[in-house]
C-alpha cells in the first residue's frame, strides 16, 4: 500500500518529504524492521522508540512515523503525528483491511475468569464446527494452532494482524481476554466487538491504575467502545454479571443492549441449586426459555459465573442450547486452573492463577467445600506489581489455610524478602510458614502433607517460568509438585 494512501486516513499529520513510497509492513520495533517496513516510533515504558529509528531504517524501513522531528533522518519520509499509538491503531486497522468487521468478536474483560470464560467460549465455538480464534493470557490460538503472546491483550498491531490471518484462515468467530492496561493505553483502538462480557471486579493492578475508580473506568472502556467503533450494522451486546455492582456502571457507559446473567440477583441466565464437590459441580441454568440441569467438570461457585458468561456469549452468537451445554459439561479445565497434579499420591495437589485477593479467596474457599484433611497454601506476590494487595492476599491465605505457607511468585526486580514483609504486615495475629524459594516451598508443603489433605500452590497456574530480577528461569509449579511427590 502507498504510504500516501495509509496516512490519508489521518486526520492531522505533517510530512518533510514525498510520501509515494509503498509499505509492505507496519513494524513498531526496529529490531523486526525490514525493507518496506513503516517504523512506529513508540514512547514506552523502559525506552523511547524514536531513538531507535536509524536503526530501524539501517534494517530496511522505508518511512518512519514519530511524535517529534528526527534530526539527521533525510533518507526515508517521516511521518509526524501528535500521538503515535493513537495513530498506529487507525493505520493497522486500515493497513490489515478492517478485520474485525468481519469477524463476529467478543470481547472478555473483568479482574479474575477472563481466561476460563474466553477458553468455554472458544471451545464452545469449536465443538459447535466454527473456524475459532482466541487470544488471551496463555496463547493466541487460530482453529485450534496454538501461537506464543507476550501480553495478555496485545498492542493493536500485533493485534489487527492476527486477526488478519484469522480472516484468512477461514476464522468466523473470535474471543479475546481485553484486559484493563490494554483499554487504557488504546491497544484495542479500532477493534468492532460485538459482544462484551464482564465477569467481575475486585482489588488488582492499582500500582498501575492507582485507585478502584480509575480501574473500574478503564474497564468500562470496553462497555463504551461497544457500538461505536467503525462500521456495519450488527447488534452489539453488553453481557453484564448482575451479582457484581460495577455493572450498574457499565450499564451507564454503554449505548449498547444489555444481556445480564447471576446467581443472587434476578437475571436474563441464572444458575439455581449450584451443588460443589471436589469432583465437579451441578446445578438448574434457567434461561428466558426453560430450565435445565447442568453437571460440570469444574469445581467452585466462581465456576459457575464463568459458565454463565460462556453461555450468554454463545447463546447470544446463535449457538444451540444443547450444544452450549454438551461442550460445558464436558471441558476438564484450563491449563493451570485449578488444575491437579496426580502422581499417585494420597492427597491432592492443585496448581490454581489465583494471583489477587478475591480469586485466592474463591480457590480457597472452594477447596475448604470439600477438605477433608487439612488445607496447605503456597502463596507469593508477583514483585513490580500492586503492593496494597500483598498483605490482603497473607491474610487470605492464613485464614483460610491449616498450613499457610510464604514464598516467592514472579519476584521480577524486586527484593523476594522484601516482598515477603509486605506479605508479612496483613498476617500478625496469624501463624505461617517462610520459605523464601518457590521451590523449597512446595517441597515442603508436600513433606508435611498427609492423607486426604490439599494442597493449593497459587498464583503462577500455566506459567513455565519464575521472573528474577530481569531473568525468566524455567519453573513449573505443576512439575516441581511432580517431582516432590515422586521423591517423597
Ligand atoms: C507497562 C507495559 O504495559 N509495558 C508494555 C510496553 O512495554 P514498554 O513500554 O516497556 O516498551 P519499551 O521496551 O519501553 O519499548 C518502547 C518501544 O521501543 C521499541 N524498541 C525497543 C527496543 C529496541 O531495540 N527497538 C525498539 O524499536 C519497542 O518495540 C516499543 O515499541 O509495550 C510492550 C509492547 O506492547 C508490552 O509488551 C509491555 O507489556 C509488559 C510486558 C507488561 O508487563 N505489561 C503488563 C503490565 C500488562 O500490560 N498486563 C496486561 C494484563 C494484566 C492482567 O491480565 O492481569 C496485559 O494485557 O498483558
Ligand atoms: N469468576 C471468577 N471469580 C473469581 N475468581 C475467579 C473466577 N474465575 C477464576 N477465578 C480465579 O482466578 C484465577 C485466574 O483465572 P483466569 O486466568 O481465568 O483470570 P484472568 O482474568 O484471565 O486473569 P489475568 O488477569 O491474569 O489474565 C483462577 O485460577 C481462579 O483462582
Ligand atoms: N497479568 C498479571 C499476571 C500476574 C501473575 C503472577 N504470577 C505475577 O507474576 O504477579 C500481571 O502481570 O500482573
Ligand atoms: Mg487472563
Amino acid at each position: 500500500m502507498e504510504l500516501k494512501t495509509l496516512v490519508n486516513h489521518l486526520l492531522n499529520y505533517k510530512t518533510e518529504h514525498e510520501t509515494n513510497v509503498e509499505i509492505t509492513s507496519i513494524d513498531m520495533d526496529s529490531r523486526a524492521a525490514r525493507p518496506g517496513s513503516l517504523f512506529v516510533c513508540i514512547k514506552g515504558y523502559t525506552v523511547d522508540g524514536h531513538d531507535y529509528a536509524e536503526q530501524a531504517v539501517r534494517n530496511g524501513a522505508a518511512a518512519v512515523l514519530a511524535e517529534k522531528h528526527l534530526p539527521g533522518m533525510d533518507s526515508v519520509p517521516v511521518i509526524i503525528v501528535n500521538d503515535t499509538k493513537r495513530a498506529m491503531a487507525v493505520l493497522a486497522n486500515v493497513f490489515y483491511g478492517y478485520p474485525t468487521n468481519k469477524l463476529h468478536l467478543i470481547g472478555v474483560t473483568g479482574t479474575n475468569g477472563k481466561t476460563t470464560t474466553s477458553h468455554l467460549i472458544e471451545q464452545v465455538f469449536s465443538d459447535a464446527g466454527k473456524r475459532t480464534g482466541m487470544i488471551g493470557t496463555i496463547d493466541m490460538k487460530i482453529n485450534g494452532v496454538s501461537h506464543k503472546v507476550t501480553n495478555t491483550t496485545p498492542e493493536s498491531l500485533f493485534l489487527q494482524k492476527a486477526f488478519k490471518e484469522m480472516i484468512d484462515q477461514g476464522v468466523e468467530s473470535a474471543v479475546m481476554e481485553v484486559s484493563s492496561h490494554a483499554l487504557d493505553m488504546g491497544r484495542v483502538r479500532g477493534c468492532d466487538y460485538d459482544i462484551a462480557v464482564f465477569t467481575n471486579f475486585t482489588q488488582d493492578h492499582l500500582d498501575y491504575h492507582k485507585d478502584m475508580e480509575t480501574y473500574l473506568r478503564a474497564k468500562g472502556l470496553l462497555f463504551a467502545q461497544l457500538g461505536n467503533t467503525y462500521a456495519g450494522n450488527k447488534e452489539k451486546i453488553a453481557v453484564l454479571n448482575r451479582d457484581d455492582e460495577a455493572s450498574k456502571e457499565f450499564e451507564k457507559m454503554t449505548a449498547a443492549q444489555i444481556l445480564t446473567y447471576g446467581i443472587e440477583q434476578k437475571s436474563d441466565i441464572m444458575a439455581k441449586d449450584i451443588k460443589v464437590t471436589g469432583k465437579g459441580t451441578s446445578f438448574t441454568l434457567v434461561t428466558p426459555l426453560e430450565e435445565r440441569p447442568v453437571s460440570l467438570k469444574l469445581v467452585g461457585k466462581f465456576s459457575v459465573y464463568n459458565v454463565l458468561a460462556a453461555i450468554s456469549a454463545t447463546l447470544l452468537s446463535g449457538i444451540p442450547i444443547d450444544s452450549i451445554i454438551k461442550t460445558m459439561e464436558n471441558v476438564k479445565g484450563v491449563p493451570g486452573r485449578f488444575e491437579t497434579v496426580d502422581a499417585g499420591q494420597s492427597f491432592t495437589v492443585i496448581v490454581d492463577y489465583a494471583h489477587t485477593p478475591d480469586s485466592l479467596e474463591n480457590a480457597l474457599t472452594t477447596v475448604k467445600e470439600f477438605a477433608v484433611g487439612k488445607v496447605i497454601s503456597v502463596v507469593g506476590c508477583g514483585g513490580d506489581r500492586d503492593k496494597t494487595k500483598r498483605p490482603l492476599m497473607a491474610k487470605i491465605a492464613a485464614e483460610n489455610s491449616d498450613v499457610a505457607i510464604f514464598t516467592s511468585d514472579n519476584p521480577r526486580t524486586e527484593d523476594p524478602l522484601a516482598i515477603l514483609e509486605d506479605m508479612k504486615a496483613g498476617v500478625q495475629d496469624y501463624e505461617y510458614i517462610i520459605k523464601p524459594g518457590r521451590k523449597d516451598a512446595i517441597v515442603h508443603a508436600i513433606e508435611i502433607a498427609e492423607d486426604n489433605d490439599i494442597i493449593l500452590i497459587a498464583g503462577k497456574g500455566h506459567e513455565t517460568y519464575q521472573i528474577i530480577g530481569k531473568n525468566v528461569l524455567d519453573f513449573d509449579d505443576r512439575k516441581v509438585a511432580a517431582e516432590a511427590i515422586g521423591a517423597k
